[in-house]
């Protein structure tokens, strides 16, 4: 068994509830943690930016002393601007492997918060959002966070640049100084105006970002319906509709960037101008040197990159802002299935008791309405019904995927909700119709529920469910890694490895909601006689579709329309209830088309 990768937690959350608050305060806490090499890579800019700083101040020296006065020698400047040049180098070097640092340290972070979010949400949250969507804010959602998290910091002590150039404009020559800086209010003034009109473009982005997102998840995942119904250009179009609806968004957001960012990134070129002519005509009058010209000169062309990337931060934090109330929304999302605060940890026998259950999904459908019913501990129990008559519901409401909307299910005579969820869920084994595989090795998917079990007991579970002699025949036996959801098995086998997956766990409490549905009467069979030893002392559910497997239980509950029609033996229920007769009936015809009537035999 593969052993499980090491897992470092997040350093900080995302409080829920903060909602009020801005979103930059709210990530704060993400960034805080990491400030140490946020901080680092900050100073170390810094110095960068000092050492920057100074090098038009040795041209000008340089021009001034060793070209105009002839004062001093060339090549002490010449050594001077090269020893600057390099520093800076180095130091921006250093300064960018701890920005990038910190900034996958940030993604790290948003990743797995959003993650243990998600993973814990109930089963009512996925009925309503789409994957795609999810998908979306887990990824381009997140990068957009931490992209402007890690980099916004930077740019900002990039941009301070302007605070020293000023200064030393200021040593040099003050009045020179202001003409040169003379376009600094303008740029701000525009930054907020684009600020503004980049916001709801940006929301547009990363929410039809997401569409396409959900469109190419929901045709990957459901290609082999597609293919049955010969729907590939019916997703095709679907997808090229979302793509031009995104396409539509980044065109309006480049036609925005395109009217202000050029703008923002010149205007500090008009300064040049200004200082060529100011300067000049204080050169000539013998104000100002032709050094301290050529160093404005300089300052003025060192503040461009940063200020182009000014530009581009006002961008980053428009699209970060969107994202980041994108990943809110999800994490300010609570769970409606909380545990209480102390919550019972202890082991149950399997008492089971639904007492005027009444049950509506998010969406409102009403699935169970006052459903009384008493399972003792140890017993088998068929729960049959017509299709949608709330049968796999009374199971979820058991396991707490959802809480009952009124009335109580009680496990050994306790509240299910006050049980923590993890135990309660050890207690109770569900093997749903559909069972989902991971695509890892057959002996990874039967031990998901409990992965320190050797082969032996994986292979004794397989046995029980009548999974070992397929298993045993495929290339590499156990270690077969099968295909993405089980695809490369058959729906009968797929059954088998869940059924197995259950038995591992060795839960009191088993339910299997029509788990042998795709399984041959004759395997189905075998699997019921290794059941059998197996469910002594068991509290089973099965909700079944098949005379057969009735034929297990002790006793039989008829559910209609989200109640208890009738409850008792097999053959006292045939003898007198004629509604259970009926739904036989129903279940018999649907199955006599697939079985050829091969199982009626089993439950005479
Ligand atoms: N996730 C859901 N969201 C909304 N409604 C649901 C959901 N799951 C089931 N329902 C509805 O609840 C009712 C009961 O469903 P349930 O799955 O319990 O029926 P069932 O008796 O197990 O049916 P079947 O035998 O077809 O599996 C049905 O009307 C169904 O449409």
């Amino acid at each position: 068994m593969s052993a499980p990768p090491l897992y470092r937690a997040p350093k900080s959350t995302i409080d829920p509830d903060q909602s009020s608050r801005s979103w930059l305060r709210r990530a704060l806490p993400v960034v805080l943690a990491h400030k140490g090499l946020l901080l680092t890579s900050l100073a170390l800019s810094l110095v960068g930016l000092l050492v920057q700083v100074q090098i038009p101040n040795v041209l000008r020296l340089g021009i001034d002393d060793a070209l105009v006065a002839r004062t001093a020698g060339l090549d002490r400047y010449v050594w001077w601007l090269a020893g600057l040049a390099v520093a800076q180098g180095f130091v921006n070097y250093l300064a960018r492997r701890y920005l990038l640092r910190t900034a996958y340290e940030i993604e790290y972070d948003l990743r797995n918060i959003m993650y243990a979010h998600l993973i814990r949400m109930p089963y009512g949250f996925y009925d309503r959002v789409q994957t795609g969507e999810l998908m979306s804010r887990s990824s381009s959602d997140i990068r957009a966070v931490q992209m402007y998290l890690a980099f916004g910091p930077s740019i900002l002590v990039q941009c301070l640049i302007a605070v020293f150039a000023f200064a030393l404009m200021v040593s040099i020559d003050p009045l020179l100084a202001v003409v040169a800086m003379a376009t600094m209010p303008v740029i701000a003034l525009m930054g907020v105006w684009m600020r503004k009109a980049i916001f709801p473009v940006s929301w547009l982005i990363q929410s039809r970002l997401a569409q396409v997102a959900t469109v190419v998840d929901e045709a990957i995942n459901g290609v082999r319906i597609v293919k049955a119904f010969a729907g590939e250009q019916r997703q095709v179009t679907a997808l090229a509709s979302a793509a031009d609806r995104v396409r539509w968004a980044y065109r309006r957001d480049a036609f925005i960037r395109s009217r202000w960012s050029p703008t923002l990134e010149n205007l500090p070129r008009l300064g040049l101008a200004m200082v060529l002519l100011c300067g000049g005509w204080m050169a000539i009058e013998g104000h100002a040197s032709v050094g301290a010209i050529v160093a404005f000169n300089s300052y003025v062309l060192m503040l461009q990159p940063p200020f182009r990337m000014l530009g581009m931060m006002i961008m980053m934090g428009q699209r970060a802002a969107a994202s980041a109330q994108r990943i809110y929304e999800v994490l300010d999302t609570g769970s409606e299935i909380a545990e209480r605060a102390d919550p019972v940890r202890t082991g149950i026998r399997g008492d089971i008791e639904f007492a005027g259950v009444d049950f509506a999904y998010p969406d409102g459908t009403v699935a169970l309405r006052g459903l009384d019913l008493r399972i003792p501990a140890g017993t088998t129990v068929a729960v049959v019904g017509r299709t949608g008559s709330g049968k796999s519901t009374v199971a979820k409401l058991l396991a707490r995927y959802y809480d009952a909307t009124a009335g109580a299910v009680r496990l050994d005579g306790r509240d299910v909700r006050d049980y923590a969820l993890d135990t309660l869920r050890d207690q109770v084994g569900i093997v749903p119709d559909e069972p989902f595989l991971f695509s890892v090795s057959i002996r990874d998917n039967i031990a998901f529920g409990r992965p320190d079990a050797s082969l032996a007991e994986v292979m004794a579970a397989a046995e029980a469910a009548g999974a070992d002699g397929f298993v045993r025949a495929l290339p590499d036996g156990y270690d077969t890694v099968i295909g993405e959801r089980g695809y490369t098995l058959s729906g009968g086998q797929r059954q088998r490895v869940a059924i197995a997956r259950a038995l591992l766990v060795n839960p009191p409490v088993l339910v299997l909601d029509d788990a042998t549905s795709a399984v041959d009467v004759h395997v189905e069979q075998r699997i019921h006689d290794a059941l059998r030893g197996l469910l002594h002392g068991r509290t089973t559910i099965i909700v079944a579709h098949r005379l057969s497997t009735i034929a297990l239980a002790d006793t039989v509950v008829l559910i209609e329309d989200g109640r208890v029609a009738a409850q008792g033996a097999h053959a006292e229920l045939v003898a007198g209830e004629p509604r259970y007769t009926e739904v036989l009936a129903t279940m018999q015809s649907g199955r006599d088309r697939v079985d050829s009537g091969i199982d009626q035999g089993v439950a005479a």
